[in-house]
């Protein structure tokens, strides 16, 4: 067999070892999404607003993002997990279960699951719970820092929420979003954002083509002048997660992921070490690039190769993970092709990646190569909008814009108060919004 160094994107990660704690890595994920309160108070943001305040929470099946309008990030990103303790050798005494960012710091100790992991089938009662639990913890001075303390005084609750969900997002689900937002949080008016559309809003643009990969789904969107394309759309339920199951397989002769614990070191192993190769993974040849260690929470130094390599492949050749979905280029392909001519390369020249899985190293060049090799003409007219050093903001795109969106009083007047939904019901609002 012939041998191959692997052709790496640039900026390749070289070091050869992750010497960084499990539990280190656990609290920097999402402490680190956090903004600093000193450098942009809450109260001066609400004075300049006029009003024209709004809470916007982006959820997602990984994680959920929040914070007011007016600011530059989300002010808080949490898990959307629940956490059940575990109880090893002698029966628990902690029978409470944890909830978002209380779940992920405890999770040596937990079980976890995510209930928005399964767009069909939701456990709307399990996410309320999770939102529920966090809209208070979030605003109390639970991050103890000083710098957070004049942010206790903010009540999410107490505002306008703007909610953002994924295209072709179900009745039923859009129902449930409603009922939880004037049922259980009792919001005094809201607004359902499209996550593809406000990704677009967060550059500026209102035309262009969206190509967001998350944690459960990928969807190629295009947009034009504001309009969402959704028959000329494409989406398949492969994302992240998949690549944390891929990764697991792939190592599962050097460590038995039992844990939940485990299988979150995966998805970290994944984002700090995987890149995505300018060209197809090539199996006739031996790979003879760098391997790096990871030590695993049983203190195991489990050595990663190849798969840094072959891991987010699956998102290029969706047979690995054993799905017949579609793969990322040909979804491409396939919403460009249907998009009418006349509109065709404006929509293609702003093409815009979102979603952490597109924080890959190397996901643009490959997606250019893998479109051009199924047509020149769109290989030649794809250009994205985004220049690379913004890849570490592609998962907060959704909520930027729909922070954008909230500071407009156009969002405001066409929100859905509490009136709408005594006299008309969450059936018939879900359904308005869905024509
Ligand atoms: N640097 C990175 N490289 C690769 N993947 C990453 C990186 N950072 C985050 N991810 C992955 O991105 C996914 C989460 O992305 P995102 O926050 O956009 O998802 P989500 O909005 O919760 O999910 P969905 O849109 O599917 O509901 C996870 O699978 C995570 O492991």
């Amino acid at each position: 067999m012939e041998a191959f160094s692997p052709d790496k994107p640039q900026g390749s990660q070289e070091d050869d070892s992750y010497e960084i704690s499990p539990v280190d890595k656990l609290r920097q994920s999402f402490s680190e999404s956090c903004i600093s309160h000193t450098q942009e108070s809450v109260g001066s943001i609400l004075e300049e607003m006029d009003g024209l305040t709004a809470t916007v929470l982006d959820i997602g099946s990984y994680c959920c993002k929040i914070g007011m309008n007016g600011l530059s990030k989300p002010e808080y990103i949490f898990p959307t997990v629940i956490g059940t303790p575990k109880c090893i050798g002698k029966p628990s005494t902690d029978f409470n279960l944890k909830y978002g960012l209380d779940a992920y710091k405890n999770l040596p100790n937990m079980n976890i699951s995510f209930p928005l992991e399964f767009s069909s089938d939701i456990d709307w009662d399990e996410f309320t719970d999770i939102i529920v639990e966090t809209l208070p913890l979030l605003n109390s001075s639970h991050f103890s820092e000083d710098s957070f303390n004049e942010y206790s005084e903010t009540d999410y609750s107490i505002y306008p929420f703007i909610f953002t969900e994924r295209i072709n997002n179900s009745l039923k689900n859009k129902e449930a979003l409603i009922e939880l937002a004037f049922e259980t949080l009792e919001l005094p008016k809201i607004s359902i954002q499209n996550q593809a559309f406000c990704s677009l809003i967060s550059q500026g643009k209102t035309s262009g083509l969206v190509i967001d990969c998350g944690e459960n789904a990928t969807s190629v969107v295009p947009i034009f002048d504001s309009r969402i394309l959704k028959d000329e759309s494409n989406t398949i339920l492969v994302g992240g997660k998949n690549l944390n199951h891929f990764l697991m397989e792939l190592l599962r002769e050097k460590y038995s992921f039992h844990t939940s614990y485990d299988r979150e070191m995966a998805r970290f192993m994944k984002e700090e070490l995987c890149y995505i190769s300018p060209h197809k993974f090539d199996y006739t040849k031996i790979w003879l690039g760098d391997s790096q260690s990871y030590t695993m929470p049983d203190k195991t130094m489990l050595s990663i190769g190849v798969e840094q390599q072959l891991c987010p492949e699956a998102l290029f050749n969706t047979s690995l993970v054993d799905l017949d979905d579609a793969s990322l280029q040909h979804m491409v392909f396939d919403s460009l092709t249907k998009v009418d001519s006349s509109i065709r390369k404006e929509i293609a020249g702003q093409c815009l990646l979102v979603g952490g899985t597109t924080q890959f190293r190397g996901f643009e060049q490959r997606l250019v190569n893998e479109v051009s090799s199924l047509s020149k003409e769109l290989g030649k007219i794809l250009e994205f909008v985004e220049d690379s050093s913004k890849e570490a903001q592609r998962h907060i795109s959704s909520w930027i814009g729909a922070s954008i969106l909230a500071d407009l009083s156009q969002t405001h007047r066409d929100m859905i108060t509490e009136d709408d939904y005594e006299e008309q019901g969450a059936k018939r609002i879900s359904r308005q919004l869905n024509t």
